[in-house]
């Protein structure tokens, strides 16, 4: 029968796997699992206690890929920012993007699982909805990798054991160590009939940068100093950034691995504290920095300084996040795009431009008034908002905190293809689109996209950093004792519910002079996210503070 056997646990074939049963069915595993969620980008927690989780996820893959016809799934073990205890896992779809919505929720079934006749149960379940008649009785492979933390090898281990229950290929080994997007692309790669080897993706980046750098003459800065945030992206980015170096300008390498992942660095640290990372110490007076963070799926850049008010502590930066990041590339669009005037056939090229609440009210109002863009927002996660990005021929979406990439339609390349040779501005275009990932955001990608985009417009990183001044702002978080009930709508700055307490929101935010402001569950932490901003620091700040105690005081009775 073809729904016999969709579990193939042997625990008298594999000592190991009877050993990780044990794990899997021990009493503390079981009860940290009872409430875990996807979340906004995977699961995410312990890393000690994740193995129960990982051996699902692997099984969930497999099966992902039995219904997808035997095409290639992925499965990352990675805690991306999150500190070094810390460890998750996400999971790769055919198409290369993350794992399509309407399967979260089997993940999570899988991973509630208490115990293997249940799991077997729920995954009879799965296949047996009318929606998945597709999945296969057999076939799929998956494609394993890891990032650099201590548990990663255990988990890994795990998810392998979890792909085989699941009677599929497992491409990967606990060894098998990769960036979030590298292992994206290799998906998408696979899948296209083009199976990768290890070096191939940072081989085709470095190329195509070499390639749009040649025979422009200048370079926009003396040095590039990197934090590797002693993640995966330290071993990946010499593979790239020789590009940079080729150019003329001198690039450093740090945090590289010495120190524990996100610890004092790294994309999210330098993004909320806005200081330097603590080994960048002496640095050359035309330096521009930018940090990864833990698996190389996130970037900002920042540059030494006085901070943006100009009286700033030692060590705090010029913050260049995501929006501003998203500006610079915006802009690069647009005049590409005007270029091609005239010389492609059809409709006008449309050009998409995404961001979520988070975004900088200051970057919002440049893509809207300097560049006439039109701006779309949607939820928070990249899941969203590369969901909305598809509907463009060229688009980008970025989150403030760094994660995002440019998108071109296929059809969109194949005009470009189609423009007569001398148009100088299709061939870019089309030089451009071989430095991106079609699938997710990828630091080191960007980071040479950036650079390109700098040299091209023959800007220096002050110009970029002086596009815009950003309003300012301040991010809280609260604990409540029920985040599912606040319900929002209109891309997530406005709550349906608790109704009294979005009056109250509003009641507050007009008494701030330029005031915005929004509540939101968190979709990876058990908090409410409270951000506003305003005409000065300290208006944010109070503004943020009193819907803080607004909150509070819905939910704890002003406890
Ligand atoms: C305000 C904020 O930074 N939110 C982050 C955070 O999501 P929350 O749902 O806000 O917890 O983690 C996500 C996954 O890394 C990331 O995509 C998102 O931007
Ligand atoms: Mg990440």
């Amino acid at each position: 029968m073809r729904h016999q056997g969709h579990l193939q646990v042997r625990e008298e074939d594999d000592k190991f796997f009877r050993e990780l049963w044990k794990t899997i069915d021990g009493e503390e595993e079981r009860r940290s699992r009872v409430k875990i969620s996807y979340g906004t980008a995977g699961f995410r927690r312990k890393g000690e206690t994740l193995r129960g989780v990982a051996f699902r996820c692997g099984l969930l893959a497999g099966l992902r890929s039995r219904a997808l016809d035997g095409k290639a799934t992925g499965l990352v073990v990675t805690a991306s920012h999150n500190p070094v205890e810390d460890n998750g896992i996400k999971l790769v779809d055919g198409d290369g993007g993350m794992l399509h919505i309407s399967w979260e929720k089997y993940a999570e079934e899988v991973v509630a699982a208490q115990s293997s006749q249940e799991l077997q149960q729920v995954v009879e379940k799965i296949v047996l909805r009318p929606e998945n008649t597709c999945v296969a009785a057999s076939g799929g492979v998956v494609l394993l990798a890891r990032d650099t933390r201590p548990t990663g090898e255990a988990l890994i281990a795990a998810a392998i054991a979890g792909v085989k229950a699941a009677g599929c290929e497992a491409l990967g080994s606990t060894d098998t160590l990769r960036t979030t997007p590298q292992l994206h692309w290799q998906v998408l790669m696979k899948n296209c009939g083009k199976p990768s080897e290890e070096s191939d993706y940072f081989d085709k980046l470095r190329e195509g940068c070499s390639r749009l750098l040649s025979g422009q003459g200048s370079k926009p800065v003396g040095h590039l100093i990197i934090d590797c945030a002693n993640g995966v992206g330290a071993l990946k980015a010499p593979s790239v950034v020789s590009a940079i170096s080729n150019a003329g300008t001198v690039v450093t390498l740090k945090n590289t691995g010495g120190g524990v992942v996100n610890h004092l660095c790294g994309a999210d640290y330098v993004q909320k504290e806005k200081v330097l990372p603590e080994t960048f110490v002496d640095l050359p007076g035309d330096s521009l920095c930018l940090s990864l963070d833990g698996d190389a799926d996130r970037v900002v850049f920042f540059l030494p300084g006085a901070g943006q008010s100009g009286q700033g502590a030692p060590g705090s930066v010029d913050l260049l996040d995501g929006d501003k990041i998203l500006c610079l590339i915006a802009a690069h669009l647009k005049s590409c795009l005007s270029k091609l005037d005239g010389a492609m056939t059809g409709p006008k090229p449309s050009i998409g431009v995404i961001q979520t609440a988070y975004a900088n009210g200051s970057s919002t109002r440049y893509l809207e008034e300097n560049l006439g863009l039109s701006v779309v927002k949607t939820k928070t996660g990249v899941k969203h908002l590369h969901h909305s990005a598809l509907a463009f021929d060229v688009s980008v979406y970025f989150e403030a905190n760094g994660h995002g990439t440019v998108l071109f339609s296929e059809s969109f390349l194949e005009r470009l293809r189609k423009v007569p040779q001398g148009n100088g501005g299709a061939m870019h275009l089309l030089e451009l689109s071989d430095i991106v990932n079609p699938s997710v955001g990828d630091a080191l990608s960007m980071a040479l996209l950036v650079y390109v985009i700098l040299t091209h417009k023959k800007w220096t990183h002050r110009e970029w950093c002086d596009l815009y001044r950003d309003v300012p702002s301040r991010m809280l978080k609260c604990v409540v004792p029920d985040r599912s009930q606040i319900k929002t709508t209109n891309a997530e700055q406005q709550m349906l519910q608790p109704q009294e307490l979005q009056v109250k929101v509003d009641e507050l935010v007009s008494k701030a002079s330029l005031g915005r402001a929004f509540v939101r569950p968190s979709g990876t932490e058990d908090i409410v996210r409270i951000y506003a901003e305003a005409e000065t620091q300290q208006g944010a700040d109070q503004l943020a503070q009193s819907i803080m105690e607004a909150v509070r005081s819905h939910f704890h009775g002003g406890q």
